[in-house]
């Protein structure tokens, strides 16, 4: 007898913008729900919240749905109203923040976490700690290595960066342990832009020698004749939300602005009158080269020996991006020739940078710790970012910021929830057909719309049909997060196919139907002509329901438990075997008889509230009529 396993992590559902993708710009919203744990109790959830794209309402509506096909008994956890009770055992997430955080921010957290700040922890200390907590706030001085989350025994569900770089998260990591990582990304745009502008500035004027120089008691206007600035050509190597702020600022400065960016839409650019160029184009054109762009396998070193000489000799460098897209040697070598004269810097590769390092001590480099998003304002803009983005993930709200899991559009999450539960029973039921020694390789799935192909979402009903396929034969967790990784990671192949049929439009989906390929199955009915396990369901009245088991045709509503009988078709039989189920005290809840034809083969799917137990079902396998039947627990 099959039966699941305990769902008892958080599952996150996400969702974005329509035209949202993985470009950083694009505005993506997450909408999760932190399940209740066996061992982590029922946390007291709050509704209100602030920059959800869903009216209130119809987002409660949309997290109750998506809970109740979740876990029933969870529904009652949620109402419209602020602040919910919590269940009897409920207790507060636990929020580790490990950097200085704005108070704004901190506040926030704490009317609904527990919040513990511990700062300049050693990654061992980090490590010995983590595993106490739901959610991890940093910087971009603590890095979220995949030992943290090792450390973290499935325990830690959010990594909220406060800020925008997540080059010091583990992101694979994250994803193989189903930890989301949200980020900040909006807050601190204008304070790096003006950092940016600033360091420019001071660069070409030679503010901060000139200033040393003084306080050491000297008077040299003629060392530090600067450079001007209007007129020259700049190259704003990024030019996402940073990138264009400092475009727009250098233009009011009268700079001549040019940008590289092979993501960036033109008319953006063209909006504030920057030319978009090549890489090569901008190199070897640029006055100054200003550097915005995320810190990836790509952009590493971008600038290196070869880039250096294709510049223009006497160019200047500022970077408030990352220290690691700069080869820093190559950089102190292009400085020693000329070819660079002068370089700005608020980030490196090692922060801090050694204390003898060329680069930092060079007399023609301007430097910054680190300082770009350092200004009051950014700071508590950043920290009540990233409270709400954490927050929201604990609780089960749209949130803003997703990095490492697959976004869903508010609107098609709404449409969908009554069909996610749907999803991941059929998985579930799927997967307790399979006889024991099969391993499954192969899943298909086949969703029937009235829609165009193009126009439904499935990453969300795959994830669940995932998440009920594999969580009752494994030790997996499965949520949005790490569905596809796990799947892959367990050589399970799972495959779409969408059928256009003739229903109401209005519905996303008219059924989904599970087929499981090259396997044995413990119920042979449920195995289609074409030799493969096949269950159909649908949604009715926002209940998920069976409606085909391989080839017989059945209605039977997917709650509590279920029974599965194949009898020959003849009268009482449905009197016997409730029969039995009555004297052993388990209550039928439906049933429904799908047959060949009269007096041939019939299935008889019975819904029951409890379990039967072995006498009872061995009973019910004594029935002289009964060829099979198998229980399946949903
Ligand atoms: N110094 C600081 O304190 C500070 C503060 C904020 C941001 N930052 C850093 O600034 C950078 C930009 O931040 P943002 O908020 O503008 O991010 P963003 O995501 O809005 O913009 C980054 C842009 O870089 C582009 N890009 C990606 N790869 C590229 C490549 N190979 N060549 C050219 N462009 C490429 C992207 O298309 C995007 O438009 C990030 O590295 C971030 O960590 C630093
Ligand atoms: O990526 C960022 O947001 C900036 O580098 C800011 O980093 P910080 O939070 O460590 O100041």
């Amino acid at each position: 007898m099959a039966s699941s396993a305990p769902c008892n992590n958080p599952i996150f559902l996400s969702s974005s913008s329509p035209s949202s993708s993985s470009h950083p710009t694009s505005k993506s919203f997450l909408f999760s729900f932190l399940k209740n744990t066996t061992s982590t109790p029922t946390t007291s959830l709050k509704l209100t919240h602030h920059h959800s794209p869903l009216g209130h309402s119809k987002r409660s509506s949309v997290i109750t749905n998506v809970l109740k096909t979740l876990d029933p008994s969870q529904s009652s956890v949620l109402s419209s109203n602020d602040e919910v009770e919590s269940s009897p055992l409920g207790e507060k997430p636990t929020i580790l923040v490990s950097e200085k955080l704005g108070d704004a921010g901190l506040q926030v957290l704490r009317e609904l976490g527990h919040v513990e700040c511990a700062y300049n922890l050693s990654p061992e200390e980090l490590c010995s700690k983590i595993a106490s907590f739901d959610a991890l706030i940093v910087r971009s001085g603590t890095k979220v290595t995949r030992e943290v989350f090792e450390a973290a025994k499935g325990k830690l569900k959010v990594v909220g960066r406060a800020g925008v770089g997540i080059d010091n998260v583990d992101l694979q990591a994250a994803t193989e342990f189903g930890c989301l990582v949200v980020n900040a990304p909006t807050a601190n745009t204008i304070a790096a832009a003006e950092h940016g502008i600033a360091l420019l500035a001071a660069m070409a004027r030679n503010v901060a020698q000139a200033d040393a120089s003084m306080k050491a008691g000297k008077w040299q206007r003629g060392k530090y004749v600067g450079v001007s600035l209007v007129g020259k050509t700049l190259a704003v190597m990024g030019f996402g939300k940073v990138g264009s702020e400092v475009a727009r600022r250098a233009k009011g400065l009268g700079m001549n602005v040019i940008a590289h960016d092979p993501y960036a839409p033109a008319d953006r650019a063209r909006a504030i009158g920057v030319e978009l160029v090549s890489f090569e184009q901008a190199m070897s054109s640029a006055d100054f080269i200003s550097l915005h762009m995320p810190l990836t396998p790509t952009t590493n070193k971008i600038l290196n020996d070869d880039t250096f000489a294709k510049m223009k000799k006497g160019v200047r460098i500022i970077n408030v991006a990352r220290g690691g897209v700069i080869d820093e040697d190559a950089l102190v070598r292009a400085l020693d020739s000329g070819i660079v004269a002068q370089a700005a810097l608020d980030v490196f590769t090692e922060e801090p940078p050694s204390s003898d390092s060329k680069l930092v001590q060079h007399e023609n480099v301007t430097v910054t710790p680190h300082l770009g998003a350092s200004t009051k304002e950014a700071q508590e803009g950043v920290a009540i970012e990233i409270a709400e983005a954490v927050l929201g993930a604990l609780k089960g709200e749209l949130s803003a910021t997703a990095v490492n899991a697959p976004m869903v559009a508010p609107e098609v999450l709404s449409e969908l929830a009554p069909y996610v539960e749907l999803a991941e029973k059929l998985g579930r039921l799927a997967v307790q057909l399979v006889s024991g020694g099969s391993g499954i390789k192969s899943v298909k799935v086949v969703y029937r719309s009235a829609r165009d192909p193009d126009d439904l979402d499935t990453r969300l009903l795959r994830a669940m049909i995932t998440k009920g396929i594999i969580e009752p034969i494994s030790d997996s967790i499965i949520n949005l997060v790490n569905a596809d990784f796990i799947a892959k990671q367990k050589g399970l192949r799972i495959s779409e196919e969408r059928i256009v049929v003739d229903s109401s439009p209005e519905l996303p989906v008219d059924s989904i139907q599970v087929q499981i390929s090259n396997v044995e199955s413990k119920f042979a009915s449920a195995v289609s002509e074409n030799g493969e396990i096949s269950i159909e369901g649908k949604v009715k009245y926002g209940i998920p329901h069976l409606i085909r088991v391989g080839s017989f045709g059945v209605d039977v509503s997917l709650e509590g438990n279920l029974i599965l009988c194949r009898q020959l078709d003849q009268p009482g039989m449905i009197g016997r075997v409730g029969n039995i189920l009555g004297d052993h005290n388990v209550n039928v809840s439906f049933m429904s008889v799908g047959r060949t034809s009269r007096r041939r083969k019939a299935i008889m799917a019975i819904g029951v509230d409890e379990e039967p137990n072995k006498e009872a079902l061995t009973k019910i396998g004594s029935v002289p009529a009964v060829e099979e039947f198998v229980f399946l627990k949903l």
